[in-house]
């Protein structure tokens, strides 16, 4: 063995040790060439992107990759995981002889869930392979102009980033796209794809490009290898669930597992997959029991990331929200925060208030001029929004070095937005792994962060269904905030024995908010949209959170003030009313046709 080798792997070890001492190491003790990168490319991760070290996954992933195998991933949020993957791809990459060229055609096949993780991952593409002019990223989207795309993807695009939906489209209608050379497939927050229901098109695409395994669903019609190369998947994200321990059996061969100790194999096989073709429990149990299932483990979270909740009745979620930003923005001047909400509605809303709401002018009338209750640049992120302004929202954000983005889940997944320093999830997010994710936009790479979760009384048990992840969370003072608000000029103390919601600073503002809200019809009418779309999201909770999250248990007038509307829009309340019957019919008969299912393959 030669010395060289023999420091890399002493340093490995050492790696190794640092990750699984339980500390809240995120650096590798160990430099990006002793794990085998090229000179070039080191020092294009040193003067580019300013990185020095490796992280821990990182130096536990690159060898791996570069080994050839496949693999998955499991690392918490913001520990590097998408240059773990870029970095060994285009190391390989640059060393091909004769070099590689456009008209070669797509080696390396990225894909993620949204347009903004497509556009990050672009983006750090082009930084990467800036010494490399030879391998071409680029990136195919929903959104995006496809006459424009096919004459790229014509061109020749050696590592494209690419959103399931658009990529198959161009696979099947795009007979210039040459994936004849493909060697490597990355699935980048692999179960986020999935949950958002694009598990068909991952099997089609994976058909297509001929790269399924000998997994349990395998079509070997729908086989067709067209690579001169040895394939290399990859899967990586911060939370798995049982979707992606399917895709990892129809993807991966053989694969090396990063992040998964000490979680928990996987005691059954699950009937459940992503895709439209239900597979053979007992044909595959010995298969499934293979790769690892942490859908009952803890998730991993940054150590340094301060996790807390603050109990907020329904009617006054709306004055709590303003007042905690209000005071976050006046404590700290420079901040970065993200608040999460469920539905795009409610975003458009919150940001219209937030961006007109001016102080009650009973407050300060010594002052002519009102001002901005809220003054700080705000930024709104959601699906419904135009592309043009969901791609200029993402960019400006990131380089902000003080703002509020609204946003909803569209924002939770992978997006890195340098420096924000607290998460406020608005409206709860249902699966404790989409908690994760969305805290995880916070306490990056080591940094501080802290993360703010809004519950009603009602909702309490959700911190149990987290702590069953081994995610806790402490309560938040909120009463020390309201109360440093001034009120006429005079700071007011709460007696013990009245409630949150008769403090008299939260009826003051909720008072101004009302009337805001009802002398513009403009105001009003989003109020009422959002509102009805809240409600709706709210009876959409699945599985166990359904116990949690029940609509029934709220009182609709006080969600009806938490959107600052005096009374709650009476329409609303009989189409609820129809739409959950209805609703209730549908899974009637679903649990019927399902149960039907079960009982002919037993
Ligand atoms: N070796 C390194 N040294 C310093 N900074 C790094 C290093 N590697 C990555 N980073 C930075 O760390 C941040 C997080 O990286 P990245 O977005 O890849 O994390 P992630 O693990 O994919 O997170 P998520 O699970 O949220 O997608 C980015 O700002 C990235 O530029």
């Amino acid at each position: 063995m030669d010395r060289r080798k023999r420091t890399t792997e002493e340093e490995m070890k050492k790696t190794k040790q640092n990750s699984y001492n339980g500390e809240s190491e995120i650096f590798a003790s160990c430099s990006f060439s002793s794990l085998g990168l090229h000179p070039t490319l080191c020092d294009q991760l040193r003067e580019r992107m300013g990185f020095e070290v490796p992280t821990i996954v990182q130096a536990e992933a690159i060898p791996v990759i570069l080994a050839g195998r496949h693999v998955l991933v499991n690392a918490a949020t913001g520990t590097g995981k998408t240059i773990a993957y870029l970095a060994p791809v285009i190391n390989h990459l640059h060393k091909y002889d004769p070099r590689i060229e456009r008209s070669a055609g797509t080696f390396a096949l990225v894909l993620v869930p949204t347009r903004e993780l497509c556009m990050q991952v672009y983006e750090i593409l082009q930084k990467l392979l800036h010494r490399f002019h030879w391998i071409v990223p680029g990136y195919v989207m929903g959104g995006e102009n496809r006459s424009k795309e096919k004459a790229r993807l014509r061109k020749g695009i050696s590592i494209l980033v690419a959103t399931p939906g658009r990529l198959l489209d161009h696979l099947k209608n795009t007979s210039s796209f040459l994936h004849t050379n493909l060697r490597w497939i990355i699935f980048d927050e692999a179960d986020r794809i999935l949950e958002l229901g694009f598990g068909k098109e991952i099997e089609e695409i994976l058909d297509l490009l001929g790269s399924r395994t000998n997994g349990p669903t395998c079509r070997e019609d729908a086989v067709i290898k067209t690579s001169e190369f040895q394939r290399q998947n990859l899967l990586l994200s911060a939370t798995l669930n049982e979707k992606v321990n399917h895709l990892a059996q129809i993807s991966l061969e053989n694969p090396v597992t990063i992040g998964l100790d000490g979680k928990k194999m996987q005691p059954k096989p699950s009937l459940e997959h992503f895709g439209s073709v239900e597979f053979d429990a007992d044909d595959d149990s010995e298969k499934l029991g293979k790769i690892i299932s942490p859908s009952n483990g803890d998730y991993k979270l940054p150590a340094q990331l301060v996790q807390r909740y603050v109990k907020v009745p329904c009617g006054s979620r709306l004055v709590v929200l303003l007042s905690i930003l209000k005071h976050l923005f006046e404590r700290e001047a420079s901040q970065k925060i993200v608040v999460f909400f469920s539905t795009c509605d409610a975003v458009d809303f919150h940001y219209s208030l937030f961006s007109a709401f001016l102080w009650p002018a009973n407050l300060h009338p010594e002052t002519e001029d009102r001002q901005m209750f809220l003054r700080f640049k705000t930024f709104q992120l959601h699906g419904n929004m135009k592309h043009e302004d969901r791609r200029t929202t993402f960019q400006t954000f990131k380089k902000e070095k003080s703002a509020l983005l609204l946003s909803t889940d569209v924002a939770a997944r992978g997006l890195d937005f340098p420096k924000v320093r607290c998460i406020i999830q608005y409206d709860s997010p249902g699966e404790a792994s989409e908690y994760v994710h969305r805290v995880g936009r916070t306490a990056r790479l080591g940094e501080r962060g802290d993360s703010l979760l809004f519950l009603q009384p009602v909702e309490m048990d959700y911190l149990q269904d987290l702590e069953k992840h081994g995610v806790s969370l402490i309560e938040y003072s909120l009463l020390k905030v309201l109360d440093s608000f001034p009120l006429s000029g005079q700071k007011h103390h709460i007696k013990k024995f009245i409630s949150l919601e008769m403090h008299p600073w939260l009826l003051y503002l909720q008072k101004a908010l009302e009337s805001f809200i009802f002398a513009e019809p403009k105001m009003k009418k989003l109020a009422k949209d959002a509102f009805c779309s809240w409600v709706r999201a709210y009876t959409a909770h699945r599985g166990e959170l359904k116990r949690i999250f029940q609509v029934k248990k709220l009182h609709l007038g006080h969600v009806a003030k938490s959107f600052a509307l005096k009374d709650q829009p009476s329409l609303v309340g009989k189409s609820l009313q129809m739409q959950t019957k209805k609703r209730k019919r549908d899974q009637k008969q679903q649990g019927l046709s399902k149960r039907k299912k079960l009982a002919r393959k037993t």
